[in-house]
């Protein structure tokens, strides 16, 4: 059914270096969210906080009214089976076909038969269209089918969240839209709350209800997916439409000299934001708004020539541009 993750004033820093401070965020029940920042902001590590691998310094991380900051060893092991995890690189294990990758975590965590077991991992196999492959090896296959085998894996538990690190990273264009297109299928199947990580910029633009965005050492800005895709603040718009003028440099934050030589500068118009994906087996998401309904609400005139099927493509010639 997917539940809400209240994140409240996390702070961490490893020794003397700050990674983030006071990052407050909820992460809605059954909608999909992404986190976006520049290299090195800690995206990676407001995964791990969120599991539990990484323990902040301060501020909580409230999951079905229990503190996964604070909480004991014992509670966090119960948490940690509401989680479902796809790392980079689908972190399958290489001496095992796919079948016992897939698995593995009800032969660890569960007490089922194997015949069970064998419903379970074929129906997961399914779903993310991989029947038939149960037999090779990780190493056998393509980064694309390792990554769904690794989906396959994080779903046999049943996941109510799903945490996803770097979907598209190592796939091509064709591939990442497949791939988009099934975590929005899932979505509306298993309405688990999602969160990705992610850098590709197309996949920001179309897949998620909310997002986020973590830069210099804090959450930049959070929220649903129009608000971002119309905002005018430099830092969110600079980075969601990968432009060179704006705050962000090559070493994270520009310099006042590099800033004032931008001053005049006329900044490209905003492309139109474009439709949102829809799930492909006709399922409704929940999260699932009319095109706009966000701009209507509060009052916002979005770029023109958005909610087109055309809207698309002018982003992507824009950013090309
Ligand atoms: N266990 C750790 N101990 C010390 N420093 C760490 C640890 N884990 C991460 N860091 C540091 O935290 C910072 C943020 O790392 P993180 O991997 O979360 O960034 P990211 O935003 O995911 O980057 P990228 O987009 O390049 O993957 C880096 O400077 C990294 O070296």
């Amino acid at each position: 059914m997917g539940v809400d993750v209240q994140v409240t004033n996390l702070t961490k820093q490893f020794g003397k270096q700050l990674i983030w401070k006071g990052v407050t965020l909820t992460l809605p029940a059954g909608e999909i969210s992404v986190m976006l920042g520049p290299s090195g902001t800690g995206k990676s590590v407001f995964l791990k906080a969120l599991i539990g691998l990484i323990k902040p310094d301060e501020g909580s991380i409230v999951i079905e009214g229990t503190d996964i900051a604070s909480c004991s060893e014992k509670e966090l092991y119960e948490i940690r089976k509401l989680f479902g995890v796809l790392f980079q690189d689908g972190a399958m294990f290489g001496s095992m076909n796919l079948y016992d990758n897939v698995a593995f975590p009800l032969r660890e965590h569960t007490k089922k038969s194997e015949s069970e077991i064998r419903d379970i991992v074929m129906e997961k196999m399914d779903m993310v269209g991989l029947l038939g492959a149960e037999m090779k090896l990780p190493g056998e296959i393509s980064g694309g089918m390792r990554k769904r085998a690794g989906l396959a894996r994080a779903l046999v538990l049943d996941p109510e969240i799903l945490l996803i690190d770097e979907p598209d990273s190592g796939l091509d264009p064709v591939r990442t839209s497949f791939i988009n297109q099934l975590f929005v299928d899932l979505n509306a199947q298993i309405d688990a709350t999602f969160l990705i990580v992610t850098h590709d910029i197309h996949s920001v633009r179309v897949v998620p209800d909310q997002i986020g965005l973590l830069y210099h050492k804090h959450l930049a800005m959070y929220g649903p997916r129009e608000m971002l895709l119309s905002s005018d603040e430099p830092v969110v718009r600079q980075f969601l439409n990968a432009q060179t003028i704006g705050p962000i440099g090559m070493s994270e934050e520009k310099d006042a000299d590099q800033l004032e030589a931008e001053k005049d500068m006329d900044l490209p118009p905003l492309p139109p934001i474009p439709l949102q994906m829809e799930p492909s087996n006709g399922i409704p998401r929940r999260a699932q708004a009319a095109p706009g309904a966000w701009c209507r609400a509060n009052g916002v005139t979005p770029p023109p020539g958005s909610f087109t099927r055309e809207a698309e493509h002018a982003a992507g010639q824009q950013q090309q541009g």
